[in-house]
This record gives C-alpha cells, structure tokens and sequence, in this order.
C-alpha cells in the first residue's frame, strides 16, 4: 500500500509565554492518503491556518513529527524544508496572489519555469491544468480579465503546477458567492481525485465541506472527525 502523503503525529504548536501561552494544537493527530480530501471546519481562533502553515511547513511545531510522502522533517533545517516544500506542496490561499501583469497561462507556468521546466512543457502542462478546472479558454487572460471565480481557478491551477503530493488550502472559496464557490470547490475536487495528491482544505462552507472525504475539526488541541 503506498505511504500516506500528509502525516502529523502528535504535533504541538503554542505561541506565546508564561502566562501569556495559548496552546494552539496539543497531541494532534491527522494523516491524509493520495487522492483523498479532508475538510477543516472549525471556529475562528481554533487553529486552522496554524495546521495548515504547519502541514506546509510554513511553520515548525515544538513538539511532534509532520511527515511528507513518508520524509520526517522534524529533523530537517531550513533548506532541506525549503526544498521538500518546493518540491511536494501547493498552496492555495483566500486571495489568489496572481501577478497582474502575465496572463492566465504565464502565471501558471511560472513555478514551473522557476523549478526547470522547459518552456514548452510548461506551456503543455498549464493548459492541460487549465482544462481539467474550466478555464482553459480563458489561459490568454490577465487576472483583471477575469471573474474571481475564474481567477480563483488560475490559482488552483498554479499550485498545482509542479505535481504536488500535498494540497492546502485556506479558505479558498472565502471570497466567491455561494454558486461560484460551488464551481470552485468542484474543480479543486476534481483535480485532487485527477492528480493522486491529498488535500486538506479550511473552509467555513459547511455545504461545501460535506463534499469532502472526511470533515475533521479542533478540539482541545486535537484533530477530531466531524460529522456536519
Ligand atoms: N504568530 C502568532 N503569534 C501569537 N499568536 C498566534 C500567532 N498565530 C496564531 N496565533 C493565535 O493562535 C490561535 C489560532 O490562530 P489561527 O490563525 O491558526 O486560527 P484560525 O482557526 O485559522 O482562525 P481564522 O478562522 O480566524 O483564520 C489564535 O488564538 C491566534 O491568535
């Protein structure tokens, strides 16, 4: 059975001292597979950009180990979680960050061009990744062309772009209307499902959460399952 692509295993995370502590995650647990996408629904505050920030490794925990495609990194230093970072995981944020000035295409070939893609198969690559989230047409396009749903799915695009293993994504539907979420929603769907990689997506869109393999929230500092 191939290994887990996200793992997280008794991860502690507190900021702050003495008595001025706030312990964010105590002991949390979670392991998300390829191809799998699990929703994180918990109230503001609770800790869901912090184990987000941490399963990317944005962020070190003071305690636990996060695993990526079976790699511990808990002993890794600053380049070699840069690196595994660049090489396995794809971000998508509430504000899609594109760069105004390139189209559609270039912004999602750019990562690739960055890590040693040929132009050409960059080009290839990006389209394809524009097809498969409807917005294929519209590859030619700045992003002040663009609805922010269509936006939104540049975006999506662009975090792909380099096959991640791991996908994040922080409230990535937070700025649409519900209709246009829906169509976002279903699109990072169904790219995950085309691309093997395992999700993990923040969203306080209950209807939207309830489309994902599993519904997992914070409690206490853990990683709970949740059912909506
Ligand atoms: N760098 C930091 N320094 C101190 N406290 C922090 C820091 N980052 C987060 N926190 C605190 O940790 C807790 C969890 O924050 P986090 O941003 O992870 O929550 P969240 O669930 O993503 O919230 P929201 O839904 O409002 O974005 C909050 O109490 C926050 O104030």
């Amino acid at each position: 059975m191939s290994k887990p692509h996200l793992v997280l295993r008794d991860v502690h995370r507190h900021y702050g001292q003495g008595d001025k502590v706030i312990r964010v995650l105590e002991a949390a647990n979670l392991t998300v597979q390829s191809g799998e996408l699990v929703a994180l629904v918990a109230p503001s505050g609770a800790g869901k950009s912090t184990l987000l920030h941490l399963s990317g490794l944005l962020e070190s925990p003071q305690g636990g180990e996060i695993e990526i495609i079976g790699i511990p990194t808990s002993k890794l230093g600053d380049r070699g979680r840069t690196q595994l970072r660049r090489s396995t995981v794809g971000y998508v944020y509430q504000f899609h960050h594109l760069l105004p000035e390139f189209t559609a295409l270039e912004n999602v070939s750019m990562p690739q061009l960055i890590a040693g893609v040929s132009p050409a198969d960059a080009d290839k690559r990006s389209m394809e990744l524009l097809d498969l989230l409807g917005v294929g047409p519209r590859a030619s396009h700045r992003p002040a062309e663009l609805s922010g749903g269509e936006q939104q799915r540049i975006a999506i695009a662009r975090a792909a772009a380099n096959h991640p293993k791991v996908i994040l994504a922080d409230e990535p539907t937070g700025n649409l209307d519900p209709e246009t979420s829906d169509i976002v929603f279903g699109a990072l769907a169904n790219l995950i499902k085309n691309e093997g990689a395992a999700a993990l997506i923040a969203t306080h869109n209950h209807d939207l959460a309830r489309r994902a393999d599993r519904v997992v929230t914070l409690k206490g500092g853990l990683v709970v399952d949740h059912i909506l």
